[in-house]
């Protein structure tokens, strides 16, 4: 297989306090990965250090085919070089419909002038219904997003992220807050944005991780402690102790 991102002996430390500790693991091309891991596993911090929030004390991080370290990097760099990161919280511009949403999120020039003067091109308008389309929004476009369901917001949101094309695609706690019926359609969502690009998710909700039907890494102390499907790593002793059995 070869690799999109490999984090190889990774250490943070926050006072002394080792945050990161050692970690190593590699993601795919067009991968789903889930991360699963009890409070403080280090789950949040390694997704800031990927994104360049967060420089490791040792180790490296290495990017696409020609192993760029992105260690250093900042974090608006890491963005164009194709890394997008979904917050907990839905971040949409909340007066502006599903379609102005997206169509900004498309937008290359989003200097002050330009955004004032720009009239979006069919070509734009046409990969604004394409997205819509594939976070299940296509009949809400003209919506104003504000008025939407947290489901529908955070949907959106990552069809914003989509409209920048990344190759790898952060996604923190999606199913958090939603309807059951929500959390189907996100995982249909992310399933298929994982068709042609990586998409990493942080879940605590093991019904969730289970729909996504991927490889799961299970950190714990800042380190991986087990690795492989779900199955596997449900049935892992040390797993079971420190998270699954509390
Ligand atoms: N900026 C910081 N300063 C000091 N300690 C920090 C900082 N960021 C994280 N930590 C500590 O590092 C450890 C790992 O935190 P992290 O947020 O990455 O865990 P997590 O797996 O995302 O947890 P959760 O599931 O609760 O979100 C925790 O013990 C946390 O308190």
């Amino acid at each position: 297989m070869s690799t999109l991102l490999e984090v190889s002996g990774v250490t943070v430390s926050f006072d002394g306090f080792r945050a990161i500790n050692n970690l190593s693991f590699q993601i795919g091309p067009a991968e789903m990965r889930a991360v699963i891991g009890p409070n403080g596993a280090g789950k949040t911090t390694f997704m800031d250090i990927v994104t360049g929030k967060t420089r490791p004390d040792e180790g490296h991080v290495l990017w696409g085919e020609k192993s760029i370290s992105l260690i250093g990097m900042s974090e608006a760099k890491i963005v164009r070089a194709g890394i997008g990161r979904k917050f907990q919280k839905p971040t949409v511009f909340e007066e502006q419909t599903v379609q102005e949403n997206l169509l900004m999120a498309l937008r290359k020039d989003r200097g002050p002038l330009a955004v004032l003067i720009y009239k979006p091109s069919k070509a734009d308008l046409e990969h604004v219904v394409k997205l819509a389309e594939e976070i299940g929004l296509a009949d809400a476009l003209l919506r104003i997003s504000g008025e939407m369901s947290h489901g529908q917001k955070q949907w959106l949101e990552i069809g914003m992220l989509l409209a920048q094309d990344p190759r790898l695609l952060l996604v923190d706690e999606p199913a958090a807050g939603m309807t059951p019926a929500e959390r189907e359609k996100t995982t249909a969502i992310l399933v298929e944005a994982a068709k042609t690009r990586a998409v990493v998710v942080v879940e605590h909700d093991m019904e969730f991780v289970r729909r996504l039907n991927c490889k799961v890494t299970v950190l714990h102390g800042g380190a991986v402690l087990a690795e492989g499907s779900l199955d596997h790593v449900t049935k892992n002793q040390d797993v079971i102790d420190v998270y699954l059995g509390r």
